[in-house]
This record gives structure tokens, C-alpha cells and sequence, in this order.
């Protein structure tokens, strides 16, 4: 699966961690995938993170191929040229697209899928949806392109519905339509929307609330009791 934020620091990795962690406990080989990380390596990296998190024994760069260390988006720090100057995008057309850098890091993650036969492979993307990536893409076609089900991940409080809705009616436009969503409580602040957002976003996008990730959580109780089951299906 690919979780596909609404915005960088929405708590994607922090997610992420815990569901390895509770796939670990329910006796599932959950392997962690970061396609291209940016910002500086080291304990609080991404990778490392997730690699941590993981009991499979994977090291940080073996599940991050591409690695940037300037903190923007991967595509950007790659190549920012890339991005501006050219032709307007394409949404349906260009977004899609198949290139050399997609294949390569699918290359890489089926290489790694093939020694450690994992039941689900969870792969983070960068930021939010429309990211520049590595090769002049944009974070769409790595969806796309590395075949993992798209599962949305944001925010709890103020501003979230407007942020998760946009993701999730974008991705059904793709043609990529998510699996569910989770929000994450990543700033412990009280605020009186976050009572409701989880429902409201459920209920206008049709899409199960796979679960509310409170702040510093220590246990996994907030996991919805058919998440994985949602999130894996074939
Ligand atoms: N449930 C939580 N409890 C406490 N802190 C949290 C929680 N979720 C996120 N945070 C904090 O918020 C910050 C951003 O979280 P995280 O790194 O998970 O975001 P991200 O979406 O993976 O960002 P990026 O776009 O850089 O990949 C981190 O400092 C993290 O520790
Ligand atoms: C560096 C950071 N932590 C992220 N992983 C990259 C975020 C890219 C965001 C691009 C954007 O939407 O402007
Ligand atoms: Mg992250």
C-alpha cells in the first residue's frame, strides 16, 4: 500500500512506524518502502525511521534508493529545472507517465520484496500528493508506477477536511482511488473540529476512517479493527 499524505509533516512516517509495529504484533511481514527522501540523514530521517520500526532487518538504504540531502521536495532538489520553464501539466496525460527513475526504484523494491517475502509492502511518499520526484515526475505516477493501494493520510484538526477531501477526490480523478484514510493527531493541540472530521470525511467521500492516531500514542487501539483487511485487500 501507499500512504499518500495531505501535506509534508502530516504524520506520514509517525503512522507508518506504528503500523509496523502493529503488523509485527498481529504476525504480519510488513516491509517499509521510501522511494526518495530529502533532508538530512540520521536517527530522525525518514528511512531510518522506518527501517527501525521494522523487524525485518532492512537498513535505511536498502528501503530508500534516492536520497536528497537538501530538505525540499526530492524532484526539486534532483533537478529543479526540470520543473519550470517547460510545458504546463498534464493531469491525465503527463502524470502517469512511466520513467527511467519509477522503473528503477520498482526495480529495487521487488528485489527487496523477493528476499523478504513480506505480506504487504508500505510505501511512504514525500509530502503530499502533488510533490515533485526524482526524473521530472510527480508523486501521482510513482503511485501509479510502484502498484501499491493508495491509503490517505492526514491531519486531525482544523483545516483537515478541506486537506484529506482534496487528496482523496484528486486521487479518485487519477484513476488511483484510496483505500481509506487515517488522521493523525501530530500536535496534541485541543481544537473542537476534531471531534467531527473524522466523520464528516467519511461520510462525504464514502471512505472508511481506518483510524485517529492520537498524539505520542503508545499503543495501537486506534487502529480500526478491519484496517489491514481494507488496506490489503486484493
Ligand atoms: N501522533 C503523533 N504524536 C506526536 N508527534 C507526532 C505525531 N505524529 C507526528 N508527529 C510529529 O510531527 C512531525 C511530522 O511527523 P512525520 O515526520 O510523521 O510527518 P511526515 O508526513 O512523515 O513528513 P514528511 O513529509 O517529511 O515525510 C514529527 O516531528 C513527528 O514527531
Ligand atoms: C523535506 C520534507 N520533509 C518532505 N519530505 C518533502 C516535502 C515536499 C513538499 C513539496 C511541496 O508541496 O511544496
Ligand atoms: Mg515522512
Amino acid at each position: 500500500m501507499f500512504l499518500v499524505g495531505t501535506d509534508t509533516d502530516c504524520g506520514k512516517t509517525t503512522l507508518a512506524c506504528a503500523l509496523l509495529r502493529a503488523g509485527a504484533d498481529a504476525g504480519l511481514r510488513v516491509l517499509p518502502f521510501k522511494p526518495a527522501a530529502s533532508g538530512p540523514s540520521g536517527p530522525a530521517g525518514d528511512p531510518e525511521r522506518l527501517a527501525a520500526a521494522s523487524d525485518l532487518g532492512v537498513t535505511a538504504s536498502e528501503i530508500c534508493p534516492l536520497r536528497y540531502a537538501e530538505p525540499l521536495a526530492p524532484g526539486i532538489v534532483e533537478d529543479a529545472g526540470a520543473f519550470v520553464g517547460g510545458s504546463q501539466l498534464d493531469v491525465r496525460r503527463d502524470m502517469l507517465q512511466e520513467t527511467g527513475s519509477i522503473g528503477h526504484v520498482r526495480k529495487t523494491m521487488e528485489s527487496l520484496e523477493a528476499t523478504h517475502r513480506p505480506d504487504v509492502t508500505l510505501i511512504e511518499g514525500a509530502g503530499g500528493l502533488w510533490v515533485p520526484m526524482p526524473g521530472g515526475t510527480w508523486l501521482p505516477a510513482w503511485v501509479a508506477g510502484l502498484g501499491g493501494a493508495p491509503v490517505v493520510v492526514g491531519r486531525l484538526g482544523l483545516g483537515g477536511v478541506n486537506h484529506a477531501l482534496l487528496t482523496i477526490f484528486a486521487l479518485r480523478a487519477l484513476g488511483l482511488p484510496p483505500r481509506g484514510f487515517f488522521l493523525v493527531d501530530t500536535h496534541g493541540m485541543p481544537d473542537a473540529a476534531r471531534t467531527h472530521n473524522p466523520a464528516v470525511i467519511g461520510a462525504a467521500s464514502g471512505l472508511s476512517c481506518l483510524g485517529v492516531m492520537p498524539h505520542a500514542a503508545t499503543s495501537t487501539s486506534w487502529l480500526s479493527a478491519d484496517a489491514w483487511t481494507r488496506m490489503t485487500a486484493t
